[in-house]
């Protein structure tokens, strides 16, 4: 592939929420887009050097955090989050044209996007499989391609890029639905927004207090949580690692302070993610 000044990943092929996602990112710079089939795959290209950066998507407001992300972040990968983007995410139900809501066998997508719709397939296609799919786009393509009376859960714009008919406009559950992606690239970058966040990802001893501790240490600066979460450590049940957001920004001496050395002694493992401008 020829390569442009700067390439950026994301979750294809044409008609995602991702895609979405990259071009209003690269609205404010020059992009060669470059689609993956899987998250993983695009945090890889990073990591390698083969893309400057890679959008991904973290957390809807639905469904919650997109797990292996974070997992990602947080092990094998050595990489750093540089900006986010909040995107409305309305999923439209779209068909071959023709195909009537009561004729719909199986409804194809993502699996965040099934979870998104979940109240509105129980309602509407009780009887209706599910299966799903590396991306909503990529439903859209089997779909199109099918001759089976099937539907795929994705961005309504998908419908003119694979020639489908949008048969449903909104069927997420929640009116308000919204993801939000993260940017990543290799090296930390300084923020120096008017308001930064930090995320860092950290583990404790087993002890009673041990959380607390740690949280203590934000509140005494009357620093503002924005999110916090724990997921398994992968090693054994019971055991886990926390994901933890912040208002501000570790070009701040305070902050680096505590980052360095307060928050060094109190827990077991401690890495920066990465500080950029709020959303
Ligand atoms: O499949 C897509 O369109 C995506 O961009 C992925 C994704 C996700 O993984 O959360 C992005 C936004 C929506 O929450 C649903 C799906």
């Amino acid at each position: 592939m020829e390569r442009g000044v700067y390439c950026l990943g994301y979750l294809g092929p044409r008609g995602t929420f991702s895609e979405v996602a990259a071009h209003r990112y690269c609205e404010r710079k020059k992009c060669e887009l470059v689609e993956y089939s899987s998250l993983e795959d695009i945090l890889r290209g990073v990591a390698s050097g083969m893309l400057e950066e890679g959008i991904v998507p973290v957390e809807n407001s639905t469904e919650g955090s997109v797990g292996i992300v974070f997992d990602l972040l947080a092990g094998p990968y050595d990489l750093a989050v540089r900006g986010e983007l909040l995107v409305p995410v309305v999923h439209s139900l779209l068909v071959r044209p023709g195909v009537a809501l009561r004729e719909i066998e199986k409804v194809l997508s993502h699996p965040q996007a099934l979870a998104q719709c979940r109240g509105f397939l129980h309602k509407e296609l009780p009887a209706a499989k599910w299966q799903e799919c590396s991306s909503t786009a990529a439903a859209a393509v089997l779909v199109a391609g099918s001759k089976q009376p099937w539907a795929a859960l994705a961005p309504a714009a998908a419908a003119d890029v694979y020639g489908l008919e949008v048969l449903i406009q909104e069927a997420n559950d929640c009116p308000d639905n919204m993801t939000r992606f993260w940017v990543i690239g290799r090296e930390q970058l300084p923020c120096t927004a008017e308001v930064c966040k930090t995320s860092l990802v950290f583990s404790v001893c087993d002890r009673p207090g041990a959380l607390y501790l740690v949280l203590r240490e934000f509140a005494l600066r009357d620093i503002n949580l924005t999110r916090i979460e724990s997921r398994p450590a992968k090693r054994r049940l019971g055991e886990y690692i926390f994901f933890l957001d912040f208002i501000g920004s570790t070009i701040d001496p305070a902050i680096q302070n505590l980052l360095l050395s307060d928050l060094k002694e109190i827990t077991t493992g401690l890495k920066v993610l990465g500080s950029w401008g709020q959303a």
